[in-house]
Order: C-alpha cells, then sequence, then structure tokens
C-alpha cells in the first residue's frame, strides 16, 4: 500500500539579512552604495531542508535554540516564503505556532474564537460545529464572553492552544513550547495527543523540546543542526543524538572539556585499562567501566568495541545494573582471534527505564588497545561465528 503524503518539504532554504553596519544618515547610505557595500549580511537559516511527512504520521522537529524550527514551521504554515524549494501541503493545515497572531485582546474569548477560526479558513457555520468541543477543551466556559484582555495568560494560550487542536484540520503544527498550561491541562494534551496519535486521519507536525514527547508520541522524527537536517529517522535514534548534543555544551563541576559526556545523574563515566594496551602474546585484554551514578537507577551499559582505523563493530555487549554511587566493572575481551589490528572500547549508559541516555564515552575518551601478537593469525573479525564476545565480571 502506497502511503498519502501530507507535507513534502522540497530543497527548502531560507536567509535573513542581517545589518552589518549602522547608517544612520543618507549621506552615509549613498556613500556605502556607490562603493557597493551592501551594509547587510544574509544570514542562512535553513539549508536545502527535504523531507516528507505522511498522512497519518506524528512528525518530530527536534533542534537546538536559533537551530531553525521556527523558521521551518512558519514556511510550512505559509508565513514566511523560501529563498528556494517549496512545501506542498495535502489538506487543511492548521498551525498553532506564535502567540497572539489572530487574537484580539479587545474582543470576547467567543469573538475570539470565530475570529481566529475564519483566519484559519473556517465558516462560521464550521466553528459553530466545533465551538463547544473548543471551550470544553480549554475550560474556560465561564469566561467566554469577557473581554481577552482580563485572561491570564494561561488562560489565553489555553485558548489560542485548544482552537487548534479541535479545529477540523488534517495537518496539525504545533510549537510545544507554547503549550503551556497548568498539570491538569497538561494531562488533557498528553491523553489528546495519545489519541491523535492512533487516529490515521490526523497529521501531526510537532517542535519540541523535550525528548519524551518524541519518544511517546512520534513516528519519525528529523533533527536539525544549523539549518540543515542531520538525522530523518525514528523518534528514539533522534531524541538521543539531540540529548548527545546538549550534553557536549555541558561542563561538569570540574569544567573539565574532558568530561563531556556526562550528566549530572552520571557525573563521571571512565574505562580504565587493566592489561597493557599493548598487548602482546596476551590471550585476554582487560579493563574496568568506571562511573558514578547520584542516584539509584536500573541501568543498561551497552558496550562497543571497534576497529579503529575501518570503525567495523567488534563486538558489542549489554549488561543491565541496578546502580547507586560509584560503580567498578570489570570486562575481559579474549582476542585470540585478532592480531595486528588497534580497537577502542565506548560504553553508553542509559536509563533503563525512560531510555534515556545519561552518559557516553567521547571520541576523546575512548580507551584503545592495539594486538600485536604473531600467535594470533587473524587480522580483525574473522567471520561472524567467530565473533568476540567476553565476559563481565
Ligand atoms: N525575522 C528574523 N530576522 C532575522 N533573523 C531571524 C529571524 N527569525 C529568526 N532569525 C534567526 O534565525 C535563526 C533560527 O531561528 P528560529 O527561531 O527558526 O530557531 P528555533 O530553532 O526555532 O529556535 P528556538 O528553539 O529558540 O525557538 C536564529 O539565528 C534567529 O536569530
Amino acid at each position: 500500500m502506497t502511503e498519502e503524503i501530507a507535507v513534502k518539504v522540497s530543497h527548502v532554504s531560507k536567509f535573513f539579512r542581517l545589518p552589518t553596519e549602522a547608517t544612520n544618515s543618507l549621506r552615509s547610505k549613498m556613500i556605502n552604495s556607490l562603493k557597493g557595500v551592501k551594509g547587510y549580511k544574509q544570514q542562512y537559516v535553513l539549508k536545502d531542508i527535504n523531507f516528507t511527512v505522511n498522512k497519518g504520521d506524528f512528525f518530530g522537529i527536534v533542534g537546538r535554540n536559533g537551530s531553525g524550527k521556527s523558521t521551518l514551521l512558519k514556511i510550512i504554515s505559509q508565513i514566511y516564503v523560501p529563498e528556494t524549494g517549496n512545501v506542498e501541503v495535502s489538506g487543511k493545515l492548521v498551525s498553532f505556532i506564535e502567540l497572539g497572531v489572530g487574537f484580539n485582546p479587545e474582543l470576547t474569548g467567543r469573538e475570539n474564537v470565530y475570529l481566529n477560526g475564519a483566519m484559519l479558513g473556517f465558516s462560521t457555520g464550521e466553528i459553530d460545529g466545533m465551538y463547544d468541543e473548543i471551550v470544553e477543551f480549554a475550560e474556560l466556559g465561564e469566561f467566554m464572553n469577557q473581554k481577552l484582555k482580563n485572561y491570564s495568560s494561561g488562560m489565553q494560550v489555553r485558548l489560542a492552544f485548544s482552537v487548534a487542536i479541535k479545529a477540523k484540520g488534517d495537518v496539525l503544527v504545533l510549537d510545544e513550547v507554547l503549550a503551556v498550561g497548568d498539570e491538569a491541562f497538561q494531562r488533557k494534551c498528553d491523553n489528546f495527543f495519545k489519541e491523535i496519535k492512533e487516529d490515521k486521519t490526523k497529521t501531526i507536525i510537532l517542535v519540541t523540546h523535550d525528548m519524551n514527547s518524541v519518544k511517546k508520541y512520534c513516528n519519525k522524527a528529523v533533527l536539525i543542526k544549523d539549518g540543515l537536517i542531520t538525522i530523518n529517522g525514528s523518534p528514539n535514534d533522534v531524541a538521543n543524538e539531540y540529548i548527545k548534543e546538549n550534553f557536549s555544551t555541558h561542563k561538569n563541576e570540574s569544567g573539565n572539556e574532558n568530561s563531556f559526556g556526562v550528566s549530572p545523574s552520571i557525573p563521571i563515566l571512565d574505562i580504565k585499562a587493566n592489561s597493557p594496551i599493548i598487548l602482546k602474546n596476551m590471550e585476554n585484554c582487560s579493563f574496568s567501566i568506571e562511573f558514578e551514578s547520584k542516584e539509584k537507577k536500573n541501568l543498561k551499559l551497552e558496550l562497543r568495541v571497534s576497529d579503529d582505523v575501518s570503525s567495523a563493530l567488534i563486538t558489542r555487549r549489554v549488561k543491565e545494573i541496578e546502580a547507586f554511587g560509584k560503580q567498578s566493572i570489570n570486562y575481559i575481551l579474549p582476542i585470540s582471534i585478532l592480531n595486528n589490528i588497534q580497537f577502542n572500547v565506548k560504553v553508553t549508559i542509559t536509563d533503563k527505564d525512560t531510555e534515556e541516555i545519561l552518559a557516553y564515552t567521547t571520541e576523546e575518551k575512548a580507551l584503545h588497545f592495539k594486538i600485536d601478537n604473531s600467535a594470533n593469525k587473524g587480522k580483525g573479525l574473522l567471520s561472524p561465528s567467530e565473533a568476540v564476545s567476553g565476559d563481565w565480571s
């Protein structure tokens, strides 16, 4: 069965002009123009963005502040025109990406629902049909005849969000940052997202910084970095890569740059060699994984041993443990089938319950070994049946 496309983003690029000098007189403007000085530079915010969202998808867009997510949502919602490329949308698109658009503080809640609905392209009859559901979801029944300017900011957000999600659109574009509210309203939104995830006639595009939401609701996601899509794939891969990206800008308490790859709950992660790192005439390579868990947690340790030259994975082992405090776990890797090879050892520690990555070994902190043993016959991994495994101790 071929999937129906809801939104197709093709080769979209966008730049903004940033002033490079202040020209506050007509004279300097004229001189600059004669000299060919433009007085601004083009800052590319999106660079050749391509992806497809199918009907029924719950599609996540993830990226750090300033990576270009809101600009992309505005292009999808036809608020901005891209410099290159285009966006094709099938069906009616409803977006909730900027607060206050389509709302007038001098009008009542009720009038604002009709105004906003009209701006989204719905007729009065259509809004009549949606009105009760919108008010019920927003829990603002008794306030609908009051002017919007008398609403608290939370109430205004609730109304705007409710119009967006209860409007009968086919594609809903949401910036989750705006979907704030008290705990009860958040729970309601959570239920709504869970329901809509199962509704294969609705398509959602959600920008969020909350990786639990990505894993919980989305079936596909993209990660944007500096205006480029760096991953287009499974929500788990995107969420984990985003967490790693964020980690690399967090220094640990000592401010030591070599400690990148740790988090407040696992502030230390090291791999220490117990055997020499140049292995001659030896059968085993041994090392210990040392880390500290600030809280009692069920953890998943993923050990990866890879060839330094080809990056091929030699072995991957997973161990689940309940850990609290300082830990040291030994690992013995038999090397009898390897020779003339350099390899590295890295570890990723994940919270077993939430699947969040809590710490991982960065390139700089990987432990490297070299095998120089003429008694061993092979080079690298000989065949899958001879895969190197090893033991935890
Ligand atoms: N109207 C504008 N004029 C000039 N620059 C802009 C404009 N809008 C956005 N930018 C710049 O474009 C870049 C991307 O901004 P954008 O708001 O799309 O990022 P974002 O990923 O949504 O960030 P956040 O997570 O903080 O909302 C930023 O460097 C921002 O300063």
